[in-house]
């Protein structure tokens, strides 16, 4: 493993701060040394723009080089699993066979609807826009034993970071199948009573349902009042129904999926009239029609994945901290709320022109070519009281591996700002653990009456209370507190004048809470234990940035 931010000290821009880190010259030696060192003689592209003045134009630019992107991170929506296609009546016609034997076929399954988590996603706005999403339905049986053609399928594709949670769901087929248990369930009518409002004897003879019955278009209605009807055959599942993820869903999709996920079978086509032939009935007119697909309603919500998260109020220049480590183009502006939308930026250790940049690996042994910053719109004071926009943006942080503290050094006191911004920042965490606690709360089933009846007879209410978490897959990992993340605190516009003193206090007070002697900024006792550095820099000259490479992927191979 390389050594962790081997000469930071040594290091800290000295050309910003000359004061602090002895004769500049010597200092900037010491940086370029550094450098080599770390990379080992790679070209150094990075450093000689780094350095050089020469293309900065980007880090302050017109309004025209801004990117502006679509972006939603939550998404409602209603999905619907294709309903079965009917089964089909018909008889075998030849020449000397004028009234053959049945051979309809049946119905084709309806389109299943399957999710899986890729890459190039980023946004979920055209689940956002769209709402409801149905799969195809299966096609109707034809004659000669041809079944239906089975319904499309639809794949949700969503961005890698997305959680997934299930509102509310209808399943015509478990209805069914509710219904069947409670008919078997129920006691024999007593003498003198009728049956139940169905007029369904057990051992039949059964009358037609119009909802599940297809009836022969030259059956007249003598014939369906005089009738008999087979026992309806019970409500089926397909057989991919047995690898559909649990009810009710929660997912966190936090990695690229290679196959998708199903989240909703579609149902079973109807029966063509050949399943109902009998002695008696050699000729049935009848098929059933195919079961309605169910429908679920998810409620998606994206929280970006990126390795560092940039974390401070508004106007402290963290737009321009991304464009100045990565090709991102988020909008810049000299007013609060520039950026109302996250943006992530990735940073390219290893351009593959020379050797590797880095020498840092990921958990798998693999050499790390990047690493990705998300931006996010300014943290106000009291954002938790719903001031600004509010502290949702920060879920977006909120799985960072590493938060980098933004604090304008031109902007009052340092020390203060940072300090507002951890205040924030726990304020959300115990929202977030409140939240999660009330959705394990207890939650109670209730099965009302279904007729005055079975009020009378005081049957089948239940009232189930479960306890404990009522999700039984809960994907969610365990998150760790932000407080034990590593953090840093990268203080910019250090080109500003007279911004030395603030920069000097902050640094004070970063080492104090390193040490232990002041109270952890978030006011908690588990905190992230490691040594807490403050880089000054100048984002818009593209100062220091290096530095926080060099930073960040310490801390990512820790
Ligand atoms: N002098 C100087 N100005 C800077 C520096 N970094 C950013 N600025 C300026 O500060 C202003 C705000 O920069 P942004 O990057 O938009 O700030 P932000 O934190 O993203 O702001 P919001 O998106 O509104 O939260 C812009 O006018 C930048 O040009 C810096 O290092 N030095
Ligand atoms: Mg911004």
């Amino acid at each position: 493993m390389p050594p962790r931010c081997p000469t930071l000290q040594g290091t800290l821009t000295p050309f910003l701060y000359p004061v602090f880190f002895g004769t500049s010259a010597r200092g900037s030696r010491t940086f370029f040394n550094t450098s080599k060192r770390l990379n080992e003689g790679a070209t150094s592209n990075t450093d000689t723009l780094e350095e050089s003045d020469a293309d900065i134009s980007h880090l302050n630019p017109p309004p025209s080089d801004y990117s502006r992107t679509i972006f939603s991170d939550k998404a409602t929506v209603q999905l619907f699993a294709g309903s079965g296609g009917h089964g089909c009546i018909s008889f075998l016609k030849e020449k000397y066979i004028p009234a053959g034997p049945a051979n309809g076929g049946d119905g084709g399954s309806g389109g299943n609807i399957w999710i899986q988590a890729v890459r190039g996603e980023t946004s979920l706005h055209k689940l956002s826009r769209r709402n409801i999403l149905r799969a195809g339905r299966g096609k109707n049986g034809q004659g000669r034993t041809r079944g239906g053609v089975r319904g499309d399928d639809i794949i949700i594709q969503v961005p890698v970071g997305t959680v997934v949670r299930e509102i509310e769901r209808v399943d015509p087929v478990f209805e069914a199948e509710q219904r069947q248990k409670l008919e078997a369930g129920r006691a024999p009518p007593r003498e003198g009573e009728e049956g139940s409002e169905e007029g369904a004897n057990p051992a039949g003879p059964w009358k037609w349902d119009r909802s599940r019955w297809l009836l022969y278009p030259a059956i007249t209605p003598q014939d369906i009042a005089t009738a008999e009807f087979p026992r309806l055959p019970r409500a089926r599942r397909p057989a991919i129904a047995s690898v559909q993820v649990a009810a009710p869903v929660s997912l966190d999709l936090s990695v690229p999926m290679e196959k998708p996920l199903l989240l909703a079978a579609g149902a079973v086509g109807g029966l063509g009239n050949p399943h109902f032939v009998t002695k008696e009935v050699p000729r049935p007119k009848f098929a059933t029609k195919g079961e309605s697909g169910m429908s679920i309603t998810l409620e998606l919500e994206l929280k970006l994945l990126a390795d560092v998260g940039l974390v401070g109020l508004p106007n402290a220049g963290k737009s321009t901290l991304l464009r100045a480590m990565s090709k991102s183009r988020a909008r810049v502006g000299n007013w609060a709320f520039t950026t109302l939308q996250p943006n992530i930026g990735t940073v390219v250790l290893d351009d593959y022109r020379g050797r590797p940049a880095s020498h840092s690996k990921y958990a798998d042994g693999e050499p790390r070519i990047n690493y990705t910053i998300a931006d996010i719109p300014g943290l106000v004071k009291d954002a938790h009281l719903d001031r600004g926009l509010g502290i949702s943006f920060l879920r977006h942080v909120e799985r960072a591996r590493v938060l980098a503290f933004v604090v304008d050094l031109n902007a009052g006191d340092a020390v203060t700002a940072l300090r507002a911004l951890w205040k924030e920042v726990g304020e959300y965490e115990r929202m977030k653990i409140q939240e999660e606690q009330e959705k394990s709360d207890p939650m109670v089933e209730w099965s009302p009456f279904r007729s005055v009846d079975e009020a009378l007879r005081n049957q089948n209410e239940t009232i189930v209370i479960q306890s404990g978490p009522n999700y039984n897959a809960p994907l969610t990992p365990e998150i760790p507190s932000i407080a034990a993340k590593p953090w840093f605190v990268v203080a910019t516009k250090a080109d500003l004048p007279g911004t030395q003193e603030n920069f000097k206090a902050l640094r004070e007070y970063v080492e104090e809470v390193s040490g232990g002697h002041v109270e952890h900024p978030s006011g908690r006792e588990k905190v992230w234990e490691g040594k807490v550095e403050a880089l000054p820099i100048s984002a818009i000259n593209g100062h220091g940035t290096r530095q926080i490479t060099e930073l960040v992927v310490g801390l990512l191979d820790d």
